[in-house]
């Protein structure tokens, strides 16, 4: 990678295993979202999540109305079951893993490889930011609460959703102007972006971003469009 000013990595596959976040931690949202909904119901982040759901199911043809608690706890259940990347479902994950993270019900998953790679980057004054679908509160969970201890501290900023869905182009274009707030001068170029999902790097490499896909599970294609690697240490 040349002259790489910054890197911004994905969660899930990337620094850490699918299954942790696919049998741990949805499942656990799963269990908790019908009673933390009922409980919460007059929070007023929880209201905000239960308009959006509503607002979003619209859009996909199926109409309720906010206040059918039911319904939407329901909708939002068919979500994690289908791995949807929605924002309000996303904002009620985090609120939900925090009692998880906090009671030692699980640590994030990393990989060794990740953990040391990320802190010899931090240690060598490389700013390091996350842009994952996972909210930015269950971002800080993660790297708080991870098996290699609070990682939390090696990390400038996250980004999640609100910038965008992953695979669009706009999206990195929304990161890279937010960071050129903080990192005068910075060009997309400089940028390394960090992922396991060919669509996500594409659009990474369309904003003018260097890429980097990690296949940590699979064989690595002669023609892969991005530098591929199995590990943080062929980076
Ligand atoms: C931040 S922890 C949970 C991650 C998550 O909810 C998710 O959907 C994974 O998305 P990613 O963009 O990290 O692949
Ligand atoms: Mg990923």
């Amino acid at each position: 990678m040349q002259n790489v000013k910054l890197i911004l990595t994905d969660i899930e596959g990337t620094t850490s295993s699918i299954t942790f976040v696919k049998d741990v931690l949805f499942p656990y949202a799963a269990d908790h979202l019908p009673a933390f909904v009922k409980e919460h119901i007059n929070d007023e982040n929880v209201q905000a999540a239960l308009q959006q759901t509503a607002q979003l199911a619209a859009e996909d043809g199926d109409v309720i109305n906010a206040d059918e608690t039911d319904a939407l706890i329901a909708k939002l259940l068919q979500w994690i079951s289908e791995d949807r990347k929605a924002t309000p479902l996303k904002a009620l994950q985090g609120l939900i893993w925090k009692t998880g993270y906090e009671n030692g019900d699980y640590k994030a998953h990393m990989y060794p490889d990740a953990t040391e790679y990320l802190k010899k980057w931090h240690d060598s004054g490389l700013p390091l930011y996350v842009y994952s679908s996972g909210s930015v509160q269950a971002q800080e969970l993660f790297f708080g609460y991870s098996q290699d201890g609070n990682l939390l501290p090696l990390f400038k900023g996250h980004f999640d959703t609100l910038m965008g869905g992953k695979r669009e182009t706009q999206s990195y274009l929304n990161i890279l102007a937010e960071l050129q707030k903080t990192h005068t001068g910075l060009n997309a170029v400089d940028v390394l972006f960090l992922s396991d999902i060919k669509e996500e790097l594409d659009a990474a490499k369309e904003a003018g971003m260097q890429t980097v896909w990690l296949l940590r599970d699979s064989d690595i294609p002669a023609d892969a469009a991005h530098k591929a690697v199995k590990s943080f240490a062929e980076i």
